[in-house]
C-alpha cells in the first residue's frame, strides 16, 4: 500500500491527559482517536492490528471445535431481569428504552443470551459439549475509563460460552480454552501469567486470570519467588497457622482517645504494634451491615469479605450509614457491643488477637484488653481469611515470599456451573433420561486490551515495536528520495517481488525529507524496514530489524529470502 493513500495522522506532540506509553503512542501514530471519554476510533492500522489478533483467537478457537457465531448488542432486559442481573448490576449497565417504551441494555457480557438460545435449541445432552463464541463489543459504563484502550466504555471482547451435561463436560472445555488461550497469548508475542482469579458475582468455584505485567497494568499479581503459585492481590494469600495461644486475660478497661482516630494514631499513643491493634471496617452486603476485623498491621480484601458471603450487591459503608445503625462514626468501630443486626467476620490472624485494643463503638473512645469469648462472642465459620495479602509475606503454599508486580488482565475463565442455566430454565435429557441443569462456563480475552498490552511490553523510547504475527502491515519500504530513478525503482520493485511472496508492504511514497520518514517508520513500527537510499543504484539496500534495532545491509537479490526468515521466526 502506498503510505500517501493511508490514514495514519501521526502527531507531533501527545495530549496532556495520555498517561500511559500505549495511549500515547497509539494517539501519536495515528492508531486511535478519541470520540468520547472511554471510546474510541479504530484507524486503519489499528484494525487491521486487531484484525490479525481475531484470526489468531479465531484458528485457536476453531482448534478446540468452537463454534463462531454473533448475538445481538442490545438485549431485551426481560433476559437479564431473568437471570437477576439486571438489577444488580449498577450505573455500569447501560440501559435505555424503545420506541415502544420497553427497556433494553447494552451488552457488557453474554451469559444470559447464549444460555437462554441453548435453553431454548438444545434438549439432549447427545449435542453437548458444545462451545460456542463471538468477537464482538462489549459496553459498560465505566466509573473512570483510562489509560487508552486498557480500560474503555466500549471494548472488543472474545467472549465463549460452554455447555454440558456433567463436571468432566466442563473440566474439558475448561482445559481446551486454557491450551487455546497459551496458544493465543503466545502467538499474539506477549509475556503472561495465568494466575488464581477472583470467581466473583459470576458465581461457579475457580476461575482463571492470564494476566500480562506492565507498568499500566491496574491490577496488581501476586506470585511467589519460590513455586508457581500467583493470584490477583484480590484472591492472594499469605502464609498463617491458627495460634490458639492461651492468654491470661486482663480486665476489660476504656479509655479516651479524642484524637486518635486511625491504627497509626492508636498504635503511636498506646506504644503498641500496630498488629496488636483490631482493625474494624463496615460493609453493606447486599441489604446487611457487616463489621469485618483484621490486625491493624492488614488491609480488608472487599473482594474476598463479597466471595466469602456470596454477596450480590456489596460495597463500603458509608460513614453516614455507620453512624445511623451504631451511633459512631469510623476512628472508634471495634466489635464489642455491636447489635445482633451486624453481622461480624474476623481474620484468621485477628481471631488469634488476645488482650487487644479496639475501637469501643463509641465517640473518642477504644477499649484496652478486649478478649474473644468473654468480649466478644466469636464462631467458627465467621473467621476466615478477609485480609488483602502483603509483599514479602511467605506464600500461602508456605513456600517462598509473595512479589508484587502490576499487571493487565488479559483474559478471565470461569467455571461458571449451573448459575445461569437454572436462572433461564436449559435443561437437557442426561444420559439417564434425567432432566438436569446445563453445566457451563465462560471465557473472555480483552481484544482491544490486547493490543494495548502488546504495546505497553514491546514499544521502545522510538515507537511501537509490532510482532510480525499482529503488525499492520510485514515490511515498510522507504525510499529516501522519490527523486531518484533508481530508489525509485528498487523500490517498487522490491514491493512487487515481496508481495507476490504473500507480504503485505506499506511503501513510503510521500514527498517528506528522510529524517521524517525515518521517524514515523519508527514510530509506527512494523517488524521490517527496507531502506532504499543511495546504494540503490549497486542494488543495495538496507534492512532493519525494529524490534532488535538492527541494520543489514543487503544486496537486492538476497532481500526477498532473509526478509520471510526474519518474519517467520515471529509468525
Ligand atoms: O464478564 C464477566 C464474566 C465473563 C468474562 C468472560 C466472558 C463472559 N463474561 C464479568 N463481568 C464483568 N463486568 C461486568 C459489567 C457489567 Cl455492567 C455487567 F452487567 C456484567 C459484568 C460481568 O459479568
Ligand atoms: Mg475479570
Amino acid at each position: 500500500m502506498k503510505q500517501s493513500k493511508l490514514l495514519m495522522p501521526t502527531l507531533r506532540e501527545v495530549p496532556a491527559d495520555a498517561e500511559v506509553k500505549s495511549h500515547q503512542l497509539l494517539l501519536k501514530a495515528g492508531f486511535i482517536r478519541p470520540v468520547a471519554a472511554g471510546m474510541f476510533s479504530y484507524l486503519p492500522m489499528a484494525k487491521r492490528v486487531l484484525n490479525k489478533i481475531e484470526n489468531i483467537i479465531r484458528e485457536e478457537m476453531n482448534l478446540i471445535d468452537a463454534n463462531e457465531m454473533l448475538v445481538p448488542e442490545i438485549l431485551p432486559a426481560e433476559l437479564w431481569e431473568k437471570s437477576g442481573r439486571y438489577a444488580t448490576y449498577g450505573p455500569a449497565l447501560y440501559k435505555f428504552k424503545n420506541r415502544q417504551d420497553r427497556n433494553f441494555i447494552l451488552g457488557p457480557t453474554h451469559e444470559e443470551t447464549f444460555t437462554q438460545l441453548m435453553s431454548d435449541d438444545i434438549k439432549s445432552y447427545k449435542k453437548l459439549p458444545l462451545v460456542v463464541y463471538q468477537i464482538q463489543p462489549k459496553f459498560r459504563d465505566e466509573n473512570r475509563p483510562r489509560f487508552g484502550l486498557l480500560r474503555t466504555r466500549e471494548f472488543i471482547m472474545k467472549d465463549a460460552y460452554s455447555f454440558s451435561a456433567d463436571q468432566e463436560g466442563l473440566d474439558q472445555a475448561f482445559h481446551n480454552m486454557e491450551t487455546a488461550y497459551v496458544n493465543i497469548f503466545d502467538r499474539v508475542g506477549l509475556t503472561y501469567r495465568a494466575i488464581v482469579g477472583d470467581a466473583g458475582a459470576m458465581g461457579g468455584s475457580d476461575s482463571k486470570e492470564f494476566s500480562a505485567p506492565a507498568a499500566a497494568g491496574e491490577d496488581v499479581i501476586a506470585y511467589s519467588d519460590a513455586t508457581d503459585y500467583a493470584a490477583n492481590l484480590e484472591m492472594a494469600k499469605d502464609f498463617y497457622e491458627r495460634q490458639n495461644a492461651a492468654v491470661v486475660p486482663k480486665e476489660l478497661t476504656t479509655i479516651d482517645t479524642p484524637n486518635e482516630k486511625t491504627i497509626a494514631e492508636i498504635s503511636d499513643f498506646l506504644s503498641i504494634p500496630t498488629s496488636a491493634v483490631a482493625k474494624t471496617m463496615m460493609f453493606i452486603a447486599d441489604d446487611k451491615l457487616v463489621a469485618v476485623v483484621t490486625t491493624g498491621d492488614f488491609e480488608v480484601n472487599a473482594v474476598k469479605v463479597q466471595n466469602f458471603l456470596n454477596a450480590d450487591v456489596f460495597e463500603v459503608a458509608e460513614e453516614k450509614q455507620v453512624r445511623d445503625v451504631l451511633g459512631v462514626g469510623f476512628g472508634s468501630l471495634g466489635p464489642v457491643n455491636l447489635p445482633e443486626t451486624v453481622q461480624l467476620l474476623v481474620d484468621e490472624r485477628a481471631a488469634d488477637l488476645g488482650n487487644f485494643v479496639a475501637g469501643a463503638n463509641e465517640d473518642g473512645k477504644h477499649y484496652l484488653n478486649v478478649n474473644w469469648q468473654r468480649d466478644v462472642k466469636l464462631s467458627e465459620e465467621n473467621i476466615g481469611d478477609f485480609r488483602t495479602a502483603r509483599e514479602g509475606d511467605t506464600a500461602v503454599d508456605g513456600k517462598g515470599k509473595l512479589v508484587f508486580t502490576p499487571g493487565i488482565e488479559i483474559g478471565h475463565i470461569f467455571k461458571l456451573g449451573t448459575r445461569y442455566s437454572k436462572a433461564l430454565g436449559a435443561q437437557v435429557l442426561d444420559k439417564n433420561g434425567r432432566q438436569t441443569d446445563l453445566i457451563m462456563g465462560s471465557y473472555g480475552i480483552g481484544v482491544s486490551r490486547l493490543l494495548s498490552a502488546i504495546v505497553e511490553q514491546k514499544a521502545d523510547d522510538d515507537g511501537l515495536v509490532w510482532p510480525a504475527s499482529v503488525a499492520p502491515f510485514d515490511v515498510h519500504i522507504v525510499p529516501v528520495n522519490i527523486k531518484d530513478d533508481d530508489q525509485v525503482r528498487v523500490a517498487e520493485q522490491l514491493e512487487k517481488s515481496l508481495t507476490a511472496q504473500g507480504l503485505e508492504v506499506l511503501i513510503d511514497d510521500r514527498k517528506e525529507r528522510a529524517g521524517v520518514k525515518f521517524a514515523d517508520a519508527d514510530l509506527i513500527g512494523l517488524p521490517i524496514r527496507i531502506t532504499v537510499g543511495k546504494k540503490a543504484s549497486e542494488d543495495i539496500v538496507e534492512v532493519k530489524v525494529r524490534e532488535s534495532n538492527t541494520n543489514i545491509e543487503m544486496r537486492l537479490s538476497e532481500v526477498v529470502d532473509s526478509v520471510s526468515v526474519l518474519l517467520n521466526g515471529d509468525k
